[in-house]
């Protein structure tokens, strides 16, 4: 079920519970609630990324998030990940602009910029965001390093503008899910023209 409950709007940006669900709902390719492998592959195709990252990153997600978002339940050998669930599927060393409820904290996501875009606060440059990664660390938390890693290098390499910066809106926007939908939008209009996807 899409979004119900009420929203504080933030800049633009819903504060409900159900903002990282959003993030993943693009996924969820049937609106069923579910988001099985073919649908993180097919996910991935459509904001313009290529058959191998698509497909490693079907892998990985689902056979890494499934068993969390089924708490209770039999594992299932198609790895479904349950949209409802999803803020069970958190892990450590992330940013905070998630709660434990899948939130969005706007104070957290003012924070990423207030300590780390030294440059210009509106904008991370490869470093700042490599320097914030390495401030989030939680002590041996190896999993959540590489989590937190992945997701934040893939977010880089596929949305850096022609110099290397990772822009506010564009982080805000991967929150609620709204940047896979505008990305998905201009690869279907590049159609027949489209460069080769980054990765
Ligand atoms: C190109 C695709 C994707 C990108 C670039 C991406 C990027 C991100 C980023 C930047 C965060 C924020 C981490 C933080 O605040 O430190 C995040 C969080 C998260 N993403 Fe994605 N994501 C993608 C696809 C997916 C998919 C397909 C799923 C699951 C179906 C997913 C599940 C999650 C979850 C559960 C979190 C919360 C992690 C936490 O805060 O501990 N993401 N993602
Ligand atoms: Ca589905």
């Amino acid at each position: 079920m899409r979004s119900s409950a009420t929203s504080i709007q933030y800049e633009g940006v819903d504060t409900d519970q159900n903002v990282l669900q959003k993030h993943v709902m693009f996924f969820d390719r049937n609106n069923d609630g579910i988001v099985y492998p073919w649908e993180t592959f097919q996910g991935f195709r459509a904001i313009g990324c290529g058959i191998l990252l698509s497909t490693t990153a079907a892998i990985f997600i689902n056979l890494g998030l499934s068993r969390k978002t089924r708490p209770g339940k039999f594992p299932s050998l198609l790895f479904p990940i349950e949209v409802k669930n999803i803020h069970k599927a958190k892990h450590g060393s992330d940013s905070g602009v998630y709660d434990t409820e899948g939130r969005f904290v706007p104070s957290k996501f003012e924070e990423i910029f207030s300590n780390h875009a030294h440059t210009n606060s509106n904008f991370l440059t490869s470093d700042e965001l490599m320097a914030m990664l390495k401030a989030n660390r939680v002590p041996k938390d190896f999993a959540g390093w590489l989590a937190s890693y992945t997701e934040w290098k893939i977010l880089y390499i596929l949305c850096k503008d022609k110099n290397g910066l990772l822009h506010k809106d564009t982080i805000r926007g991967v929150y609620d899910g709204s940047l896979f939908e505008k990305m998905a939008k201009e690869k279907a209009s590049s159609g027949k023209h489209a460069v080769t996807p980054p990765l």
